[in-house]
C-alpha cells in the first residue's frame, strides 16, 4: 500500500479544471475536492463561514483568505484516509500557506491555456448550479440543450463568464496566482500543461501521475468528464 497522494490543480476561469479533475479521479480513485462546491453547500447549509462567503460572492469578489481557510481545512481533516485532489484551492498565497501548514502535497498541476481559448470556452459553458455540473455547447453538451442531464432541471449561464468579465477576471487571476507557482515551484512539485484542448493535455496528466501513484490502476482512455 503507498502513502495517500495529494495534489491541487490550479488555473484560470475556464482552463478545465472541473474537467481534468474530473477524469483524474475517475481514472486513479482520488477525491475531488470543489472549493467551489464546500462554498456552496456552506451557503446551502447556512453555515458561520457560508453566509459570510455569500456576501462576497453576491458582489462576484472573492472570498476573504480567513473564510475561506476556515471553510476549507476543516474538510480536508475528514479526509485524512483518503488520496485527494483540490481544486479551486488554493487561489492566494495566503491560502497556499495556510494548506502547507496542514498537510504536504505531492504535485501542484498547474494549466496554462491562451486567452483566446478561455473566451471561447467560457461564452458555451453553462452550468446546473445545485450540483456545479458543467457543460459546453460543443465540447461535452447535455442531452437536452439547456437541461442537466441527471435531475432535469434548467442549466444557466454564469454572468461572470460573459468575454467582457473574462478579461478583469483573468487579470485578477494572474496578479493572485502569480505566488503561489511561485511557492510551489521553489517546492518543487509544480507541472505546468499548456495547450487549447483538455484532450491534448490529458494524456499528459495522465502519465504524470501514473508515475507518481504506481500502486493505483490508472485508465488513460478515460474520456467522461461528469
Ligand atoms: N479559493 C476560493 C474558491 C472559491 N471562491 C469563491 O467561490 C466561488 C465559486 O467557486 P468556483 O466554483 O471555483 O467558481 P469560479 O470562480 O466560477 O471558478 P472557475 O471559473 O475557475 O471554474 C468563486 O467565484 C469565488 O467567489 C473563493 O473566493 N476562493
Ligand atoms: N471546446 C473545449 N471545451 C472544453 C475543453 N475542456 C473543457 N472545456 C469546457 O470549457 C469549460 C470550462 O471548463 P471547466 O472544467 O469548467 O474549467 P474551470 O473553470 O477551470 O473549472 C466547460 O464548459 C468545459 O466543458 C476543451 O478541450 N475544448
Amino acid at each position: 500500500m503507498s502513502k495517500l497522494f495529494r495534489a491541487v490543480i490550479m488555473g484560470p476561469p475556464g482552463s478545465g479544471k472541473g474537467t481534468i479533475s474530473e477524469r483524474i479521479a475517475h481514472s486513479f480513485g482520488l477525491k475531488h475536492l470543489s472549493s467551489g462546491d464546500f462554498v456552496r453547500e456552506n451557503i446551502a447549509a447556512k453555515t458561520e463561514a457560508g453566509v459570510q462567503a455569500k456576501t462576497y460572492i453576491k458582489k462576484g469578489l472573492l472570498v476573504p483568505d480567513l473564510v475561506m481557510t476556515r471553510l476549507l481545512l476543516p474538510r480536508l481533516e475528514e479526509m485524512t484516509k483518503y488520496s485527494w485532489l483540490l481544486d479551486g484551492f488554493p487561489r492566494t498565497l495566503a491560502q497556499a500557506e495556510a494548506l502547507n501548514s496542514a498537510c504536504d502535497l505531492d504535485v501542484a498541476i498547474n494549466l496554462n491555456i491562451p486567452l483566446e481559448t478561455l473566451k471561447e470556452r467560457l461564452r458555451h459553458r453553462w452550468i446546473h448550479p445545485p450540483s456545479g455540473r458543467v457543460y459546453n455547447m460543443c465540447f461535452n453538451p447535455p442531452r437536452v440543450q439547456g437541461i442537466d442531464d441527471i435531475t432535469g432541471e434548467p442549466l444557466i449561464q454564469q454572468e461572470d463568464d460573459r468575454p467582457e468579465a473574462l478579461v478583469a477576471r483573468l487579470r485578477h487571476y494572474k496578479d493572485v496566482a502569480k505566488p503561489v507557482i511561485d511557492f510551489y515551484k521553489a517546492k518543487g512539485i509544480l507541472y505546468t500543461f499548456s495547450d487549447t484542448e483538455t484532450d491534448q493535455i490529458w494524456p499528459n496528466i495522465s502519465t504524470l501521475l501514473s508515475t507518481k501513484i504506481p500502486t493505483i490502476q490508472s485508465d488513460a482512455r478515460c474520456a467522461s468528464t461528469h
